[in-house]
């Protein structure tokens, strides 16, 4: 089985600024607790003053409390388990490749803070029971909200799904464009990283690693 995803957000994307309530509650994103917004405000008016900006004219009054809910949202996953969403499985007698491509994500590079954005590609080979296919988007979604180094992202999802899975094989493979690399620093637009995670058959079975990529890299139809 394959699935492509194409990360549809529409439903959440309409803005009516009238139903925003105030402060930290944005229309599409609870209260994250264990994110201290007041500090986050502090924080950033220091970083405006400190780079000859005026924190309290017109434009920037809001850009410290909007700056807060950014980062509430980002790091939305970092004291969350993203295993939870494995929790539900269905017993089916299916035992070849699940695939689902393409799930868009964006995380954010602990080393500058900015972010990293691209597709992850997870397959797995069921072992009696398989997952509901949004789970597993759902998972990268939620590793995806922490401030990371990509390696992380890629094996952190395989752990998982190898785990709460108990899978006989897992290939996570994930690709993006760093920001820290295109906007700063060495400046290259187009740059991509991809990064991979093997367990069990995938890893040991050169037939069905091979497999799997040629899965993965399969142009889409
Ligand atoms: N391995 C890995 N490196 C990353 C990732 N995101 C950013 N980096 C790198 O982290 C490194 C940090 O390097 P430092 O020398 O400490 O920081 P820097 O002076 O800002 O580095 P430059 O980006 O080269 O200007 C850079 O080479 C980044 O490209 C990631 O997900 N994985
Ligand atoms: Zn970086």
């Amino acid at each position: 089985m394959i699935a492509s995803s194409k990360n549809d957000s529409s439903e959440e994307g309409e803005d009516t600024a009238t139903e925003r309530q105030p402060f930290f509650v944005d229309k599409n994103e609870p209260k994250n607790d264990s994110v201290d917004y007041p500090a986050i405000e502090a924080a950033v008016r220091v970083i405006l003053e400190s780079v000859g900006e005026d924190p309290d004219r017109d434009g920037l009054l809001e850009t410290p409390a909007r700056v807060a809910r950014m980062y509430a949202e980002m790091f939305a996953g970092l004291k969350s388990d993203p295993g939870r969403h494995l929790a539900k499985v269905f017993e089916e007698d299916y035992d070849e490749i699940v695939l689902v491509r393409d799930i868009s994500f964006c995380s954010m590079c602990e080393h500058h803070l900015l972010p990293f954005t691209g597709k992850a590609h997870i397959a797995y080979l069921p072992s009696g029971k398989v997952v509901g296919l949004s789970k597993l988007a759902r998972v990268v979604e939620e590793v995806a909200r922490r401030p990371q180094v990509q390696e992380r992202l890629t094996h952190t999802v395989a752990n998982l799904i190898e785990e709460r899975l108990s899978a006989r094989g897992v290939a996570v493979v994930v690709e993006s464009t760093h920001s820290c690399m295109t906007m700063r620093g060495i400046r290259k637009p187009g740059s991509l990283c991809l990064t991979s995670a093997m367990r069990g058959t995938f890893k040991t079975d050169p037939k069905s690693r091979a497999e799997v990529l040629g899965l993965i890299n399969r142009s889409a139809s």
